[in-house]
């Protein structure tokens, strides 16, 4: 990837806190204008990582660069990084629209130009400008601070868990600010436990487990390359369908026509090209193919594999432990 279009350019990143090893030689690359999920068990190190973009912390040791420049060894935002861990930073005395106003007048923004109102509108919080922030519920809250970050128009945003609390029409508000500024060129990184919003927000993601990188990637790339997921079809011949899936190399029968919801559904377990596979040989046979589709998400079927694996593997290293290892 040309480094000039990179919002994040992380190398051998490690961060310790005491004994603690939470960050254990991290690469990450972001590219401007995409959505990256982070993702991980607790304890992973997800928070710790984006605490460094958002310059909340430093790394001890490895080369971190934001939007092209290295990034110091002071507790500063880098330039163009908006975000937060941990909840936003909010005053819960003021409005909404006040809390804003602090915001734009403490950064030397003119609040009569710097779009609170428009900021208020993308996350749907117009309704609600006027109510002090003490009464907020965390989703209302996790939506004010994301307009708090997109008052500064950011160049990458940096969110821990920002679809914690929200219900479905503020999350569809959060979605939809996310996919215009990944739009707009803005880098978007963000954790989540939430494998479904990540499947439907993000191009590309980086599975952490116990401080180490154990994927980073595309999304397609889980589901293309890295393991056999079970895939449930319902066809318009359950039987017909079951015996052709039997006859199809690489693919194995899981349960269905007869085992199946209804009895009319089949579930296979099979890598991308069998199934591929399969679905020209239920066409060319005639039948309809009405529903296809992984039984579980191929990113949670990926992290549960990959997180399993390693902690059997390497459970988390104290930094006497890591030194020891020569590293
Ligand atoms: N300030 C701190 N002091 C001591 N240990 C810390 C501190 N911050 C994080 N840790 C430890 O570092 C490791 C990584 O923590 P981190 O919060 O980054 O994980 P996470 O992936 O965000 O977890 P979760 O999903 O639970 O939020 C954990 O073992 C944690 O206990």
């Amino acid at each position: 990837m040309d480094d000039s279009l990179l919002a994040v350019r992380a190398r051998g990143i490690t961060k310790c806190f005491g004994d603690v090893v939470a960050l254990d030689g991290i690469d990450l690359d972001v590219a401007q204008g995409r959505i990256h999920g982070l993702v991980g068990p607790n304890g992973a190190g997800k928070t710790t990582l984006l605490g460094l973009l958002l310059g909340l912390a430093v790394a001890d040791t490895g080369r971190l660069e934001i939007l092209g420049a290295p990034v110091g060894r002071t507790f500063t935002a880098p330039d163009g990084v908006a975000g937060f861990v941990d909840g936003p930073g909010l005053y819960p005395s003021l409005t909404a629209r006040q809390n804003l106003t602090a915001l734009a007048a403490l950064r030397g923004q003119d609040t009569r130009t710097a779009g609170i109102d428009d900021v208020l509108d993308q996350v749907g919080l117009t309704d609600v400008a006027d109510d002090r922030v003490r009464g907020f519920s965390l989703g209302m809250r996790q939506r004010l601070g994301l307009a708090a970050a997109l008052l500064t128009r950011p160049r990458l945003l940096v969110l821990d868990e920002p679809s914690n609390g929200l219900d479905p029409a503020g999350k569809k508000h959060v979605h939809g600010v996310l996919s215009r500024l990944a739009t707009q060129g803005t880098g978007v990184v963000l954790s989540s436990h939430r494998m479904d919003d990540l499947e439907a927000l993000c191009s590309e993601v980086t599975i952490l487990a116990t401080g180490r990188v154990v994927f980073s990637g595309p999304l397609g790339k889980l589901a293309a390359e890295n393991r056999e997921l079970d895939y449930r079809l319902v066809t318009s011949d359950p039987q017909a369908a079951r015996r052709l899936a039997a006859e199809t190399p690489g693919i194995h029968m899981v349960g269905g026509a007869g085992g199946g919801q209804r009895g009319e559904a089949l579930v296979v377990r099979a890598l991308v090209p069998a199934v591929d596979e399969l679905v020209a040989r239920l066409v060319r046979s005639g039948l309809a193919l009405r529903e296809l589709a992984p039984v579980t998400s191929p990113l949670e079927a990926a992290f549960l594999a990959l997180t399993e694996q390693d902690a059997a593997a390497r459970p988390q290293q104290t930094r006497a432990q890591q030194q020891a290892a020569g590293r």
